[in-house]
């Protein structure tokens, strides 16, 4: 099992190159299962959610080829629509297999993902909406079984706001007899970079990017080419590290349109954040850091992934800050561990009183999800000594080559295996 070594204390300075998104990546990957055609994906991060996405479409029969950030899929023949439980337990976004599956071949198998360490994470409203649009679908062995002669197009109102609940109804409507409509949809850029993606194949969609998404079923998808959109919460996880290092960090390839909310937070915080096309530069330079309260909504608001890292900027700054989480039940595993550094945090239910801690101490913490495993490399970089985080496959799912990104910026940091 592979560790970080955190030696905190440096400056993080200098430029970082933000990589694709994980979010809009796997559902544009699955959503290739849609065409009869092959197509070529560019901007595909290199990440361990995004092999099994390889691992999942190579087993249900798709050719898949990587050269560098570009990914080839070709699905015209497939053979298998099984998403097995040993695959999917790794990686819960498989079940965005279940719409394109169904919908192209009128069967599917998909393991249940089950919960994780920030919640029960149901998928009630991925199965009801399918229900709707014609589906017959059993759970049984753990299994979602969905089968239907064609879906038809349906009037889908989604009781709450779900990020790959509308992705995977999104996927499935593009091929359904009539016309879909899709309210109360999650607004996320990810989901308008999959609807992009599903309109170069040919789909006919209008609304994404709004609460009512309306798709016109065609009776087939050819291929397309397209480049996925930049990872604002990986672009919002070194800003936040360059701020509680009193910083001055460029990223780079990003699109400072999808971070509005978050760089209005680091904005009241006291950093000077500034854009151009293509980049954020946030720089502490003289300044210094004051808590913020945020609350977790879904977007356009303050977004869940970026809460962690919050949580330890407001430990470093000066004051009090709230951290309310209300889109998962179970997402502050990582105060605890930070708790061990010394940080003054109080968990109130869904909120974390957070108190200025003059100086967190370095200590073995243990990652737990993917953005609690960033907040403690965060706060790794400000504390005193040497800290070590465990079970650092969490961060591997989702960041590329963070460790090589942060020490470019002056961090130390290394990648070491455990102790057997
Ligand atoms: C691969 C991917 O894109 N993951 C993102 C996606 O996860 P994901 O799509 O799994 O999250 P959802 O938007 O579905 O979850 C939002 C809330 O709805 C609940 N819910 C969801 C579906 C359902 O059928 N029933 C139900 O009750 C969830 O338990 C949660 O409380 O959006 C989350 C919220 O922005 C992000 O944190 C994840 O990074
Ligand atoms: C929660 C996340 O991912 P997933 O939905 O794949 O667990 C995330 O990206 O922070």
């Amino acid at each position: 099992m592979q560790q970080f070594l955190v030696k905190g204390g440096a400056r993080l300075q200098g430029e970082v190159s933000i990589s694709g998104a994980k979010n809009a990546a796997l559902p544009i990957l699955f959503a290739t299962l849609l065409a009869e055609q092959p197509s070529v994906i560019s901007n595909v991060p290199a990440l361990k959610d995004i092999d099994t996405t390889f691992k999942l479409l190579r087993m249900f029969g798709a050719v898949v080829e990587r050269e560098a950030d570009r990914v080839t899929v070709d699905a015209t023949n497939i053979t298998s629509q099984v998403a097995p439980y040993e695959l999917v337990r790794t990686m819960r976004a498989s079940i965005l297999a279940l719409g394109p599956l169904l919908a192209r071949f009128g069967y599917a198998e998909v393991s249940l993902p089950g919960g994780c360490a920030i919640g029960a994470r149901p998928v009630n409203l991925h199965i009801d909406g399918l229900r709707k649009m014609g589906a017959q679908i059993v759970v049984e062995n753990g299994y979602i079984k969905a089968r239907v002669d064609r879906l038809k197009g349906a009037h889908l109102v989604m009781d709450m706001v779900s990020v790959t609940g509308t992705e995977n109804l999104l996927m499935a409507a593009t091929l359904a007899d009539g016309v879909t409509i899709i309210e109360n949809a999650a607004r996320e850029p990810e989901v308008v970079d999959l609807a992009n993606y599903l309109i170069a194949l040919g789909a006919k969609i209008t609304g994404a990017g709004s609460a009512t998404i309306r798709i016109e079923g065609v009776p087939s998808l050819v291929g397309a080419k397209h480049k996925v959109l930049p990872d604002r919460i990986e672009t919002g996880t070194f800003l936040v590290a360059a701020a509680v290092t009193g910083g001055d960090v460029t990223c780079t390839n990003t699109d400072p349109a999808e971070l509005e909310v978050v760089m209005e937070k680091l904005r009241e915080a006291g950093a000077e954040v500034t854009t151009g096309a293509d980049w954020i530069r946030l720089n502490m330079t003289g300044r210094s850091l004051n808590s913020v309260n945020v609350k977790t909504v879904p977007h356009p608001g303050f977004p869940t992934d970026m809460q962690a890292q919050f949580t330890v900027l407001n430990v470093v700054a000066s004051g009090v800050g709230v951290v309310t989480e209300t889109i998962f039940e179970n997402r502050f595993m990582h105060v605890p561990e930070l708790q061990r550094m010394g940080a003054l945090i109080q968990l109130e239910g869904n909120t974390a009183v957070c108190q200025h801690t003059p100086q967190l101490n370095a200590a073995q913490v243990m990652a737990t999800d993917l953005r609690a495993s960033a907040s403690l490399v965060i706060a790794g970089l400000v504390a005193q000594g040497d800290t070590v985080v465990d079970r650092i496959y969490h961060i591997d799912r989702g960041y590329e080559q963070i460790e090589f990104k942060l020490q470019k910026l002056g961090a130390e940091i290394t990648r070491i295996n455990a102790p057997v």
